[in-house]
């Protein structure tokens, strides 16, 4: 016989037939609102991801500019004022991302 402490998020199943279990929510209703606003991070990600790969062009560009006129790759004043850019929008983890995103740009220094 199944008695309630049967029932496991599994047996929750939203409308879309996406499981509880998947999303870690305890009722097939908020299984459907993460299942829709993890569909929009999946979105948001990929715009993300784009815009790096954007950034890496654009800054290759610089770079090579700067290199085949005599110059270096490495512009240290420039990326301070990108760390300030990122830590004044975003705190201190606004730094570590900035820092991600310029090794992405001109690799390791
Ligand atoms: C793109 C440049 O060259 C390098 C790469 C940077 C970047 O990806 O933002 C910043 C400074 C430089 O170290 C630049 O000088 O603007």
């Amino acid at each position: 016989m199944t008695t309630p402490t049967d029932i496991t998020t599994a047996d929750i199943t939203a409308a879309d037939g996406t499981t509880a279990e998947k999303t870690g929510a305890r009722t097939a209703e908020a299984a459907d609102v993460i299942t829709g606003a993890r569909e929009r991070i999946d979105a948001l990600d990929d715009r993300i991801i784009g815009l790096v790969q954007e950034r890496m062009a654009v800054s290759a560009v610089i770079q090579r500019e700067r290199i085949t006129s005599g110059g270096r790759r490495v512009s240290l004043s420039r990326e301070m004022e990108i760390l300030s850019h990122y830590r004044e929008a975003l705190g201190k983890p606004g730094t570590t991302l900035a820092m991600t995103l310029l090794e992405l740009s001109r690799g390791k220094i």
